[in-house]
């Protein structure tokens, strides 16, 4: 079994490169099954293995995908298949994304239906509800979504109940094809719904208002290849300015975009944090001492919830009281269990979490329940007595890219291994006793 084995102590200083971002990659590519002519050719694509998956259900619809040197390159002019398997949807819930442009390509589109996930239940209620306001037939039924329409797809207004991410995406993809104007209304406003707003337009097409509550999209007849450079990941970035932050290290997180951070900058600034705009990205200077804040995670421009778990990490290193309350997913505290391994001073009611800090963390084995969680025990570790261990580096996989070696490159002691040997065990076990 792999994991990442951490000893705490190190101050961390240097400079840090963020990568594309995984939740602007994944509707882009879904995206480029829009165009019928020509090439799309992606940029600063992050090597995640939810890269490598959702290639592979573009590939299983008949697209031609190559992926190297941070390029991903899409051929989708052939007629397209019109399944997306479980196989897929079951690694990552973003293969859904794919069902907005092959119905507007194919007047057809079946995926499988997502299941739950550690983070909660997960519907896509909004999504299908768009389709069907754009006169498409959609049925549940034999573990498939399948949504079906006559000639092509009508542009329809569309108030979504909540401001989904992916149903936004998903909608736009469907009506950037549709016969007439879709106006999407109470809209997602993440950055990465303006990125893929502007990679339709390159496209060809006509989408207005991304970033904002209403997003205005008029169909037009064709989509061409385009190339487009990924932004810069704003969690990934927000990631290492925790562990700077949480370590009282020294760190210039280069290509982070102050813009795209402004709720974790004001909260890390409230905790006694220095963030200074340099040319390149972020300096973020970690005090001696941080200080507790109460959190309420909430859509852009709130605070994200894909940074809940490191800011969990940084208030058990925090003095006095401090409360995070998560309102985007309705399960996503399974790391609370994992910190209290640790030692954490911490415990849930209802929808928060209270922490009481600072916590006397000691280093243990633990396991990473979702991507983000695997990243904030690994930031724990980095400050807790002893030896950290952390398995199921899957969900690490997911989304960050050679995250042990990056921290190392900053002066953490941390490494990845894989091995099972009985002296590994017994050799840590020694250094915690
Ligand atoms: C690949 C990607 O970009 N993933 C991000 C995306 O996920 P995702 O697009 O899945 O997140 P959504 O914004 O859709 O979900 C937010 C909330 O709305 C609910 N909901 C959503 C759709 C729907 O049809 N019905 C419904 O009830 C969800 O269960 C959840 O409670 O946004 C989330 C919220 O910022 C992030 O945590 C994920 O990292
Ligand atoms: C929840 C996340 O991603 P996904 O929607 O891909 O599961 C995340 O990036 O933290």
């Amino acid at each position: 079994m792999e994991k990442i084995i951490v000893r705490g102590g190190k101050r961390l200083s240097g400079t840090v490169k963020v990568e594309g971002a995984k939740n602007s990659v994944l509707p882009v590519i879904a995206a480029t099954l829009l165009a019928s002519d020509g090439k799309s050719i992606l940029k600063d694509v992050p090597t995640l293995s939810d890269v490598y998956t959702i290639n592979e259900v573009l590939r299983k619809l008949n697209a031609d995908v190559a992926f190297d040197n941070n390029t991903v390159t899409v051929d989708a002019s052939r007629e397209l298949l019109e399944e997306a398997p479980f196989e897929y949807v079951r690694k990552m819930r973003a293969s859904v994304l794919v069902m907005g442009s092959l119905l507007a390509r194919n007047s057809r589109a079946r995926v499988a239906l997502p299941g739950g996930c550690a983070i909660g239940s997960r519907p896509i209620d909004q999504h299908l509800k768009g389709f069907e306001a754009m006169g498409a037939k959609v049925k549940v039924g034999n573990g498939f979504i399948e949504a079906e329409v006559d000639g092509k797809l009508k542009g329809a207004k569309i108030y979504l109940d909540f401001p989904s991410v992916g149903a936004t995406e998903n909608i736009m993809m469907a009506a950037a094809l549709a016969e007439g104007t879709t106006i999407l209304e109470n809209a997602a406003k993440e950055p990465e719904i303006v990125d893929l707003a502007n990679f339709i337009n390159k496209m060809g097409g006509k989408v207005r208002g991304a970033g904002t509550a209403t997003i205005k999209i008029e169909g037009v007849e064709k989509l061409y290849g385009t190339e487009h450079y990924i932004i810069p990941d704003r969690i990934e970035a927000g990631t290492f300015m925790a562990a700077a932050a949480i370590t009282g290290g020294n760190v210039l997180v280069k290509g982070a975009v102050p813009e795209h951070l402004s709720s974790l900058i004001a909260k890390m600034e409230e905790m006694g944090v220095t963030i200074i705009e340099e040319e390149e990205g972020l300096r973020v200077i970690g005090p001696d001492q941080l200080k507790a804040v109460d959190i309420k995670t909430m859509p852009h421009p709130g605070f994200p919830t894909d940074m809940q778990s490191q800011m969990m990490a940084l208030l058990l290193r925090s003095t006095g009281t401090g409360m995070i309350t998560e309102t985007v997913f309705e399960n996503r505290f399974m790391h609370v269990e994992e910190f209290r391994r640790m030692n954490a001073e911490i415990k849930i009611e209802g929808r928060s979490v209270i922490t009481n800090g600072p916590s006397n963390l000691q280093g243990a084995e633990v396991m990473a329940t979702d991507l983000r969680a695997a990243a904030s025990l690994i930031l724990t570790g980095l400050v807790a007595e002893g030896v950290t261990r952390v398995t199921e580096l899957k969900h690490l996989d997911r989304g960050y890219v050679n995250f042990h070696g990056k921290l190392a490159a900053l002066g953490a002691d941390i490494e990845r291994v894989n091995d099972e040997s009985v002296h590994e065990n017994e050799s840590i076990a020694a250094e915690n006793a």
